[in-house]
């Protein structure tokens, strides 16, 4: 059963490597004169009650943008996003009923992400995330999941399980279909993010 009103804390992926990029840092790297993470922000922000950014690089400058920022944990550096999730369990607030996830390089998501996630997620009691897929693909970067699941994530992690399709398709996950492609693009490389200029 849907509650009235769930608390959601999104948690917004800036860690990696960033290698098709050519820099750790992307989203931090300017799109229409701002940053990338800023257009994830602004998209997101009026439909969440907090917000974290996960990231291992330029801590300051993603701090600027006046939200709690999570380094990965050090048995877990270089692990991959599931590493990032997990650093920023210890600090999700209590009140939260569900978590987003989002990667930081997607600025076009579309407005209703998280109604949709949210209103899938409790269609049912048993489900455990709701994750996002367009026709031709699933998104596993972009779920929303609710916070019971975190005492298993350190376990799957030390049987060096690092993909989120993995961690996703362990649980009831149900998948939530959005129409529009584009919104899902991701700034994966310099080519693709001048295309969208
Ligand atoms: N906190 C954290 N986030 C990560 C890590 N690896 C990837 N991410 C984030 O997870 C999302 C998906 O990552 P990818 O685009 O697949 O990986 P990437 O390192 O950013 O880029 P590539 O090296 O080109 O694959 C992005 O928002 C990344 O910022 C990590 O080790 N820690």
């Amino acid at each position: 059963m849907i509650k009235q009103k769930p608390i959601i804390t999104g948690v917004i992926l800036a860690g990696g490597e960033g290698r098709r990029m050519g820099r750790k840092n992307k989203g931090l790297i300017p799109l229409n004169d701002r940053p990338l993470i800023q257009h994830v922000i602004e998209r997101l922000h009026p439909q969440l009650d907090h917000i974290l950014i996960s990231a291992n690089e330029d801590i300051a400058t993603y701090q600027e943008l006046g939200f709690p920022v999570i380094s990965d944990h050090a048995d877990f550096k270089n692990k991959g996003p599931l590493a990032g999730i997990l650093s920023t369990t210890a600090f999700i607030p209590k009140s939260t009923d569900a978590v987003l996830i989002v990667p930081c390089d997607t600025p076009f998501l579309p407005i209703h992400l998280v109604s949709l996630l949210v209103n899938n997620l409790y269609a049912q009691t048993e489900y455990e995330i709701a994750y996002a897929a367009t026709a031709s693909q699933i998104h596993p970067s972009i779920f929303l999941y609710k916070p019971i699941i975190n005492n298993q994530l350190a376990a799957h992690l030390n049987q060096q399980q690092y993909s989120l399709k993995s961690w996703i398709f362990k649980h009831n996950a149900v998948k939530t279909i959005f129409e529009d492609e584009h919104a899902f693009t991701n700034m994966n490389d310099m080519e693709t993010l001048h295309q969208n200029q």
